[in-house]
């Protein structure tokens, strides 16, 4: 349509410019991703038509409204002219989805905005306000009003002026005086980044053929680049992730409601415990723009509390355009701080985050529940503990429910919403809203031990540490997980989060300290196999990074810089002789499927349980709160790509070695896709007899 309009304008005297906009006040948000999929719609070049609008012999210029991002801004870069309404976002976010700019973008958004600009855009993918568009040249014009008119408007004034000057292609490229250099250095942090991330280091090499051939040429050399992306397996699973994101946020009740739309402005919210977790929970609803009383126990812990969370206001407000207004943090009307729990009568949801231990939680919603107004939503943080039996101290079940915030809560986008047995789907709607309000991705799941993300973290970490005694090191395995993409391996993470985090919740499970009984086999633990490793660390006060030394060493207490520790080598060899353990190689395809391949089977378990609804909901938490490699598409579908019979066959074969180890058992979920054929990920869910029992 758009090819057939610009050449009918070309053909006809009357028409003296044109202007291109969108329908409905958006300009466009680019190709449909969906298409990526259908060689159908890959036969449509975009590139060529975008060429046709900029060799138009009549001004053309853009109006854009809502958004232009991908393709859509392609079509813009093409145009003469472009002006924005104030409130428009722009951006290249192809990379996202694992591609790059495959309609020209990256030889003309260099030759627009100059190198550094563009290159930050297309590697990154991110969106740009108008403001910003209009600094670095993107834009012509801004306005407040009438896009569309405003467009018109210079459209009259241009016509008969030059178009030549104003034709990116015909463009230099603006140099740089150490354009060679900044390429350079550009590319290592690029290549960091990434971490076998194929879509970043491929824009780089487009917007580098920029500078270095003529327009023509950048155009082929993208076009290669782009087919390289398109083959790669890398974009398929960021396509699926994009969808999976936007399907966790269709959920539904056995009954079928599904209330969306709860109306949250006016709501006075609660945060209760101001530790690390409430710091930033407090930190996120500011920036929500919903009004917050902090309540702590004492003034000390208030006092400490407040000031952290004004160092963190700060800084985001610091990262924001107008950002100390914007958050008005100093208003008490926003944000108050307070140990008076008469001020809980006027609250319409509470969070609370005072740490794990279900005695407290439970007095704690004991007593919410009494002063609490009849309405309230009472909101528990826990990464773990029993959502119903937190709701059995209330005289309101229906209106408790799990919020679990990962660390720090201000920055991380995963927000798990646990339902318990009586919680009402109205909670569940609210919780979802707070999610969205607080630009988080909520994700819905069932109540057990762990819930969906920690539930499938607790058979990775425990292979994890199985390897080490059977022979290999806390680097070594970290180094095979770093590798396939995770920022950090169990081993650092671990250290990062404090082993003796660990240490506690394992003495309440009465798997290790004082309450064990007398006489237990070291490494066995009801009838399983156990590693008494991360226990012995800790009773030797190495609770990782916080204290210098944990799996690794750092150079103080506090330090980032793990060094591999010679100590922990001799310890782990003393151990295994101790316990008659022979030393054996272990290679990196072990590592890798024993630490994935228990995490990904758990996964099925929980699907079968019904505690989660689907695949997705399962590779959305661990793409936004895990650090899984989002090019992977999710542990569910990673899965699916290495296809389920070689999973099942692994899991067959290690569990047939380490038969005390029932997390290596292939669960019968899997078992079951796998003998109805290899079923495709969307079709899995049709093989449960019973359809999500518990959402
Ligand atoms: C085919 C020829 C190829 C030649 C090369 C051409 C090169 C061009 C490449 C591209 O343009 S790739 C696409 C680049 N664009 C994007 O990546 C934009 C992705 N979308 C977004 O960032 C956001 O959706 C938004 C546009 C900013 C809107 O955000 P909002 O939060 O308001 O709504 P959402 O819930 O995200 O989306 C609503 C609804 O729309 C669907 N959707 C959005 N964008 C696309 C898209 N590009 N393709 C297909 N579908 C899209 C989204 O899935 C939602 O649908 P439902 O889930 O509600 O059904």
């Amino acid at each position: 349509a758009l090819e057939d309009g610009l050449k009918k304008a070309d053909a006809d005297p009357s028409v003296k410019a044109v202007m291109i906009c969108g329908e409905n006040g958006k300009f466009s948000a680019g190709a449909d991703i969906r298409g990526f999929s259908s060689p159908k719609t890959l036969g449509v070049a975009l590139g060529p038509i975008v060429s046709l609008i900029e060799s138009s012999e009549k001004p053309v210029v853009a109006a854009i409204e809502g958004v232009a991002l991908g393709g859509g801004l392609e079509v813009a870069l093409g145009c003469h002219y472009r002006v924005a309404h104030a409130k428009a976002r722009m951006g290249l976010p192809e990379v996202t989805i694992g591609l790059l700019p495959g309609a020209e973008g990256t030889q003309r958004l260099p030759r627009l905005i100059g190198v550094p600009a563009a290159l930050d855009m297309i590697t990154t993918g991110k969106h740009i306000p108008a403001t910003e568009a209009l600094k670095l040249g993107l834009v012509d014009e801004i306005v407040e009003e009438n896009t569309i008119e405003a467009a018109i408007r210079l459209a009259n004034k241009v016509i008969g002026q030059p178009l030549g000057p104003r034709r990116l292609s015909l463009k230099p490229v603006p140099k740089l005086p150490n354009m060679e250099a900044f390429l350079q250095e550009a590319q290592v942090k690029v290549k960091r980044q990434a971490r076998g991330f194929l879509a970043p280091e491929l824009c780089f090499q487009a917007v580098q053929a920029a500078t270095q051939r003529p327009f023509a040429e950048g155009v082929r050399r993208e076009r290669e680049l782009f087919q390289v992306l398109l083959s790669s397996g890398q974009a398929q699973a960021l396509q699926y992730a994009f969808f999976a994101e936007r399907a966790v946020h269709r959920w539904a009740t056995p009954g079928g409601i599904n209330l969306l739309f709860i109306i949250f402005d006016s709501i006075l919210l609660l945060s209760l415990g101001l530790g690390t977790m409430g710091q930033g929970i407090v930190t996120s609803l500011v920036k929500a723009n919903i009004p917050v009383v902090a309540l702590e126990q004492n003034l000390e812990y208030l006092n400490k509390g407040r000031k952290a969370v004004m160092v963190l206001l700060e800084r985001e407000a610091k990262k924001m355009e107008g950002g100390a207004q914007k958050l008005d943090f100093h208003n008490p009307a926003r944000l108050q701080f307070t140990v008076d729990f008469n001020l809980l009568h006027d609250v319409d949801l509470v969070i609370e985050a005072v740490f794990e231990n279900m005695a407290l939680k439970k007095e704690i919603f004991h007593k919410l529940s009494n002063i609490c107004k009849p309405g309230a939503l009472l909101c528990t943080n826990t990464s773990a503990l029993d959502i119903d039996e937190i709701a059995s101290a209330t005289s309101r079940p229906q209106q408790v429910i799990g919020t679990h915030f990962f660390s720090p809560a201000h920055v991380m986008r995963l927000l798990e919403i646990i339902y318990g047995r009586h919680t009402s789907p109205s909670a569940i709607a609210t919780a979802m809203q707070l999610a969205k309000d607080m630009k988080k991705v909520g994700v819905v799941v069932g109540n057990c031990f762990g819930f969906v993300g920690n539930r499938m973290m607790f058979p990775y970490v425990e292979q994890a540490v199985f390897l080490l005694e059977e022979g290999s090191r806390p680097e070594a395995v970290d180094q095979v997980l770093e590798d396939f993409g995770f920022k950090i391996g169990p081993f650092r993470m671990s250290d990062l989060a404090g082993l003796d985090v660990g240490w506690r919740s394992r003495k309440g499970q009465g798997l290790t300290g004082p309450s064990l009984p007398a006489g237990s086999s070291a490494r066995q633990r009801r009838g399983q196999r156990y590693s008494p490793l991360p226990d012995l660390l800790c009773e030797r006060g190495r609770f990782g990074q916080k204290t210098g030394k944990g799996w690794y060493q750092y150079e103080r207490a506090g330090g980032r810089t793990a060094t591999p520790d010679p100590w922990i080598h001799g310890f782990l060899s003393q151990y295994r002789d101790t316990h008659r353990i022979e030393t054996r190689y272990i290679d990196q395809e072990e590592i890798l499927e024993r630490c994935l391949f228990s995490l990904i089977n758990e996964g099925f378990a929980i699907l079968a349980e019904g505690i989660a609804s689907g695949p997705e909901h399962l590779d959305v938490i661990y793409l936004n709160g895990y650090g899984w490699p989002k090019h992977r598409g999710g542990p569910m579908f990673y899965a699916s790509t290495v296809g389920l019979p070689r999973v099942l066959a692994k899991l067959q074969k290690y569990s047939e070695a380490h038969p005390d180890v029932p997390k290596l058992r292939p669960s019968a979920f899997l078992k079951k896709l796998v003998a109805v054929g290899n079923a495709p990920l969307k079709e899995w869910m049709s093989y449960l007899s019973r359809q999500s029992p518990k959402l």
